[in-house]
């Protein structure tokens, strides 16, 4: 059963119509085969019998059953047929969609540990494999292995000893398939291993293109890409070359049984034990036997590949999503409560306590790397922290759904990513049931209507990809222009550190200005001067809070935050 859900991907329901239409049409399949054998037997009669004549009428009849069961086969393929390619492509569609939804639930903590290359892999690459299980493979197999089952009974009835003979050496074959499975799978998870990898390359190369054309990296990036492709030849040559004789040494097998049949077959007809008439029934019958059993030899491989591929889909998809089931209370204050946390092993927050009222501003700053947006990832929940907790409102947001609690935060980040659609459709993004008035009237509070206005269409532009059309200070206006149309009662947002020009600047202190009025704010602040009204800064430091207090508290003080804001004072002279 658990094979079943493997390489189904968890979806063994997906199997029951491919399966079930395979078998009738294979089971129709096998009614020409009686017919023949009938056939034979009618012709060979008069050679046998010389006083009976040849029945004409009957041999005729047998024609016709013939012609009918050739209608017979192609209606009843038409359904399996179907069920095969709508039921694989359904499955492999649903399959993905509940694996994103997955993704989407799991903590940022488990999908980080992951190579972005292997779930790329997965979604499209071993969705794939599944389809093809699902469509072919299995139904077949299964139609395959039925088939000779089936054949061995009747054939037993004809004569039992020429029925063993012929199926003498098939445990042998399947045994030497079973024997190697191990062999099979181990092939099979270096051949995925190498794929994953080649894929984790190519993304790297793709991502990195702008850096590596500006730093002329071709030479030393391009090799670790080319020798994962090397990689992935080698691989998939050994899985092909070491399987292949594997495969063929177990159709030879198979296929020793028509030999050992004609032996055993002669011997008895010298012996007349056996009748002319039913050796050549066995003679027509065993040259076509193998063909479907030679097919479910050569796909085992395969199933065994396909079954690694959906088993690793399966277990991502046991991967324990982030609980909590209770809404966010009413009331928005935020705290840290003795936090600490850290992304792998190295700590990056530790015994973190900070309070954040409703409605009050708060500025967290602090050297490069000391955990400042780490802080805002904590509060929206993107991970939970290993010691301690974030509250809202009293309440540890762990006990809290975190979709609920994402619909109360407004995030905006230094790295806003567009996705393709219109600007309208990226400003909607907050919020998915806004009118187009109320798309625009974000878009006028966040000071991008204008240039959006100056766009070809307009609202209707088009992004690329990742918002690559736009500048970087016009993106983040939209992001503004998102948060504002959700309209949450608690802000997140990552100033930016790249330098906008001085227009851009202005237009978005307008914006956040307008975005933060009367709500929860927490900033990561970078410019101390646009913080220094903050109803209190937070000063981090190696992932400690070292300073907190109002922006002239902290400069009597003369500690770090005083440093940071000379050198940044100084600077700007
Ligand atoms: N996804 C991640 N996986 C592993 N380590 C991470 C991850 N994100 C951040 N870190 C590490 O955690 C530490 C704190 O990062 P964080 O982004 O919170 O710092 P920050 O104070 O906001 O820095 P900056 O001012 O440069 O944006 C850094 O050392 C960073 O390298």
């Amino acid at each position: 059963m658990n094979m079943l859900r493997n390489i189904t991907a968890d979806n063994p329901h997906s199997l029951i119509k491919p399966v079930f239409y395979t078998i009738i049409s294979n089971l129709v399949g096998l009614i020409p085969f009686v017919l023949l054998v009938e056939a034979a037997k009618l012709i060979f009669n008069p050679f046998v019998h010389p006083d009976t004549p040849l029945d004409t009428a009957r041999l005729w009849w047998v024609c016709g059953g013939l012609a009918v069961s050739l209608v017979l086969l192609f209606v009843s393929e038409i359904p399996a047929y179907r069920s095969q390619y709508r039921d694989a492509y359904s499955a492999a569609a649903d399959g993905r969609s509940r694996l994103a939804e997955h993704l989407r639930k799991l903590s940022l903590g488990y999908l980080n540990k992951r190579d972005p290359g292997d779930l790329a892999n997965m979604m499209v690459g071993d969705f794939a494999v599944i389809e093809h299980s699902i469509s072919h493979l299995v139904p077949q197999m299964i139609g395959a292995a039925i088939m000779p089952v089936l054949a061995l009974i009747g054939l037993s009835f004809l004569d039992w000893r020429l029925a063993l003979s012929l199926f003498a050496a098939l445990p042998v074959a399947i045994l030497l398939v079973l024997l190697t499975s191990g062999i099979q799978r181990k092939l099979g998870s270096q051949h995925i291993r190498a794929k994953i990898d080649a894929s984790n390359r190519l993304q790297e190369y793709l991502n990195g293109i702008q850096v590596i054309k500006a730093y002329n990296l071709t030479g030393e990036r391009f090799v670790r890409l080319e020798q994962s492709f090397r990689e992935l030849m080698r691989q998939s040559i050994r899985f092909e070359g070491i399987l292949g004789p594997i495969v063929l040494s177990a159709i030879v097998c198979v296929r020793a049984g028509l030999t050992l049949m004609v032996m055993v077959g002669v011997h008895l007809l010298l012996d007349e034990s056996l009748d002319i008439i039913t050796f050549v029934a066995f003679l027509i019958i065993g040259t076509r036997i193998f063909d479907p059993l030679t097919t479910a030899l050569a796909g085992y491989a395969e199933f065994r590949y396909s079954e690694q591929a959906g088993e690793r889909i399966v277990q991502l998809l046991r991967e324990p999503v982030m609980q909590g089931e209770r809404h966010p209370p009413e009331g928005y204050d935020v705290e840290l409560k003795q936090v600490t946390f850290g992304y792998l092993d190295q700590p990056v927050l530790r015994d973190v306590n900070v309070s954040m009222p409703a409605g009050s501003f708060t500025a967290l700053v602090g050297p490069s790397g000391s955990g400042k947006s780490t802080i805002l990832r904590l509060i929206a929940r993107f991970y939970d922290p290993e010691k301690g907790m974030v509250t809202m409102s009293g309440e540890d947001i762990r006990a809290m759904n975190p979709e609920s609690l994402l619909q109360k935060v407004s995030m905006v980040f230094q790295d806003v990513y567009l996705i393709q659609d219109t600007i309208a459709g990226n400003i909607r993004f907050g919020r998915s049931d806004a009118t187009r008035e109320e798309i625009e009237e974000a878009a006028r509070l966040a000071c991008c209507h204008d240039f959006i206005m100056k766009l070809p269409n307009g609202f209707d532009t088009m992004v690329g990809e990742g918002g690559s059309t736009l500048s970087g200070g016009e993106k983040q206006r939209i992001s503004i222009a998102r948060a504002i149309l959700k309209n949450a009662p608690i802000i997140l947002l990552d100033e930016a550190t790249a330098s906008l020009d001085p227009e851009n600047e202005v237009e978005i202190q307008k914006a956040i200005d307008r975005l933060v009025r009367g709500r929860t704010v927490i900033v990561v602040a970078h410019r101390l001067k646009t913080v220094q009204h903050a109803d209190q800064i937070v000063v981090l430091d190696r992932g400690r809070v070292v300073e907190q207090g109002r922006h002239k508290e902290l400069l009597s003080l003369n500690g770090l935050y005083a440093l940071l804001w000379r050198r940044q004072h100084d600077e700007g002279k």
